[in-house]
């Protein structure tokens, strides 16, 4: 069973087309796959060309836990490039229909760099979603906008936002690794998203640069994130604190942001070819 493995600054996936599966990719089946030491090894798995009566292929993304996402910016980005790659697509600019939505992806410089129109993000709680609200109730909808979330010995002001999938967005005057890795994973199961949720701990450097530190939705610590990007920058401007182009700064390298006045965004980044192979069928065996 073939894979084509590429990077999105870091966050690598592995590409599966459904045509060379030999058997259902189970939870199991991908979780095993995804393993960094027992299988492949990948923060998930995009699973397409699958046919779209909306766009011109659709696809599915997977997290290596097995679940599966409505959106992955990175992900996308590396999907266009396989399809560019593999002569599927014969004009630079094409749609794909995710579970959360109708995205439209521009190659460049042969695939090493593109741009993906990501949608419009949300702040309301029926879309993210989110429960509860500002004081403690069973559900206000509402925008989500600077609240109190509470895990073991802290509270944080957060903002929640959905661009397909969930997002919470915290706002510090410092992150580094070592706060994505303590708290996002009490964060990513909180009982205010009933969905869970992905995490982001965002410093403010100017009105066009963020850094952010990244706990995601069943997938853990990642060194980039493009729907995290797009979430912490739609965040940012949200709050006046940042202009409408942002780079988005994380530990595998940059985005590039634009935040339209509907909050619609374009996300601008790279893409890495790693290596294409085989998955043994001893892989699956134990
Ligand atoms: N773990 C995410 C999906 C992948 C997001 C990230 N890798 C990106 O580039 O957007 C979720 O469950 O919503």
């Amino acid at each position: 069973m073939k894979f084509y493995k590429y990077h999105a600054l870091g966050n690598d996936y592995l590409v599966m087309n459904p045509q060379d599966l030999l058997f259902p990719l189970t939870p199991e089946k991908i979780k095993t796959i995804c393993h960094r030491n027992f299988g492949i090894g990948s923060d998930g798995i995009l699973l397409g060309p699958l046919a779209s009566k909306t766009a011109r292929f659709a696809l599915r993304i997977f997290n290596p836990d097995g679940s599966e996402a409505e959106k992955s910016g990175n992900g996308l980005r590396i999907f266009s490039r396989y399809l560019w790659d593999r002569g599927l697509v014969s004009e630079e600019s094409f749609s794909i229909e995710t579970v959360g939505g109708l995205v439209q992806s521009v190659i460049q410089d042969a695939g090493k760099t593109v741009q993906v129109e990501m949608g419009k993000v949300s702040f309301w709680s029926n879309d993210i979603p989110v429960v509860g609200d500002a004081y403690g109730g069973l559900h206000l909808r509402r925008e989500v906008i600077e609240e109190k979330i509470s895990v073991s010995d802290e509270t944080f002001t957060f903002c929640a936002a959905t661009i397909g999938n969930p997002h919470c967005v915290i706002p510090l005057a410092e992150v580094k690794p070592a706060i994505a890795k303590q708290y996002g994973p009490i964060l990513e199961v909180h009982p205010l998203f009933p969905n869970r949720t992905n995490v982001q701990f965002m410093k403010v450097v100017n009105r066009n640069t963020i850094q952010i530190e990244i706990w995601e939705r069943g997938a853990g610590y990642t060194l980039a994130s493009g729907s995290s990007s797009s979430a912490a920058a739609a965040v940012a401007h949200k709050l006046g604190l940042c202009d409408s182009s942002i780079t988005v700064q994380m530990p595998g390298g940059e985005i590039l942001i634009q935040v339209k006045d509907d909050f619609t965004i374009s996300m601008t980044g790279s893409v890495t070819k790693v290596a294409e192979g085989e998955l043994s069928a001893e892989l699956f065996t134990d």
